[in-house]
């Protein structure tokens, strides 16, 4: 196993900050707007994706104007999920190599993931020295909980509500995303929601336009005992500042400060998701033919509103020096557009071949590659 001899005992650990929320709560979004608002910050992403693609990480690479400032390295497979992935420790010993050029490390685990399993991969013999947990942020698409997205139900639903109690149960912070539409009962009610499902949450934020305050997400230190918690809050509605804490969480202010330092979550209880439950699969389905942007947007929603389909994602191909254009759906809704950062300007080429990336649970493979090829009137496969 990889060691490190030569680090400085002096440099204190890299503060960690592990970021999960089920299937397109919004975790790449937000990681998007914190490398971008990050200053002077040096950050290592680490992101973890359930699917062959990899598709986050070119779009967060997309988004840094320097990369000695911003590395970004993928995992497939939903691997860091795995508290023995064989990949993780040697990519986080590399990091820890070179801690005088990095200020944070951000892990965007799968939205199939439970954090545990990197959480306790961070308390092993061989990363402690090097890395301390700053804080486990949950991501959550506020929408969809409002509309009962996650309560349990037939077979999906139930497998998404366990998957999404769990992610919860293991954040410190909750941040509650896609809430641009929402008003203030809507937004009490979303809280009660997830503090009834997880009452060790010790933050709730609100992410406006998808923008998380870097103060509020970076350097909380919620894991180190003894440290202040250093944790600037903006009161709800405030005026010129949209990302802020929910409005009656000072109560839990008090209980942050008040010396709590580290804390357990029990790690040893929670099993690991795909060991739990194999019903998740996720394919790529594929196509050389050129994609009209409505008939696909149309398709796409219609296989997850056919299919036990929560995700779908991918770049494809417009035509003949079109830009690709960028494929996210979560369930049924669909977006397609130009995406400057993930259509990447590191020399490279328009892909010729469209890929989009299906995750769901027990979805027919077959089924949504015909659907896709009958309504788009192209070949999928
Ligand atoms: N309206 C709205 N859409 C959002 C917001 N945040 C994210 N989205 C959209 O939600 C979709 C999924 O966002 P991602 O950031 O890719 O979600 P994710 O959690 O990284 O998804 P996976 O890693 O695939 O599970 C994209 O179409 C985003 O543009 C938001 O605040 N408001």
């Amino acid at each position: 196993m990889a060691s490190l001899p030569d680090l400085p005992p002096q440099l204190p650990p890299i503060p960690v900050t592990v970021v999960t929320g089920f299937l397109g709560a919004g975790k790449t979004t937000l990681l998007r707007g914190l490398v971008r608002r990050r200053q002077s910050r040096r950050l290592a992403l680490l992101i973890n994706e359930f699917g062959e693609v990899a598709i986050d990480g070119d779009l967060l690479r997309g988004e840094s104007d320097a990369p000695a400032q911003v590395q970004v390295q993928d995992f497939a497979h939903g691997l860091i999920a795995y508290g023995d992935d064989a990949h993780f420790i040697p990519a986080m010993l590399a990091l820890a190599a070179r801690r005088a050029q990095v200020d944070h490390v951000l892990i965007e685990t799968s939205g199939l993931a439970l954090p545990s399993a990197v959480m306790e991969v961070l308390q092993s013999e061989q990363l402690v020295p090097h890395f301390v947990l700053d804080a486990t942020l949950a991501v959550v698409d506020t929408p969809l909980l409002l509309e009962h997205a996650f309560d349990a139900g037939g077979d999906a639903q139930a497998a998404t509500a366990l998957l999404f109690r769990q992610q919860l149960e293991c954040a410190d912070v909750v941040v509650l995303n896609k809430i641009d539409d929402m008003d203030e009962p809507q937004l009490l009610q979303a809280e009660a929601r997830v503090r009834a499902l997880a009452s060790n949450v010790r933050f709730l934020e609100l992410a406006y336009g998808a923008k998380l305050d870097i103060r509020l997400a970076l350097g909380l230190r919620l894991h180190q005992a003894g440290a202040a918690v250093h944790h600037h809050y903006t009161p709800l509605g405030m005026p010129g500042e949209r990302a802020a804490v929910a409005a009656d969480q000072r109560r839990f202010n008090g209980h942050a400060h008040s010396g709590l330092g580290a804390h357990s979550h029990g790690l040893s209880t929670h099993k690991h998701f795909h060991e739990q439950d194999p019903g998740w699969l996720s394919f790529t389905l594929r196509s050389d033919e050129a994609q009209s942007e409505e008939r696909l947007r149309g398709a796409v929603a219609a296989a997850a509103l056919a299919e036990p389909i929560l995700r779908a994602k991918g770049f494809v191909h417009a035509g003949p020096g079109m830009p690709p254009l960028l494929v996210q759906g979560v369930r049924a809704r669909v977006a397609i557009a130009h995406d400057e950062a993930g259509a990447n300007d590191d020399g490279k080429e328009t892909p010729a071949r469209s890929e989009l990336v299906f995750i769901g649970y027990h979805p027919s493979r077959a089924r949504v590659a015909q659907m896709l090829s009958e309504m788009t009137g192209t070949e999928w496969k």
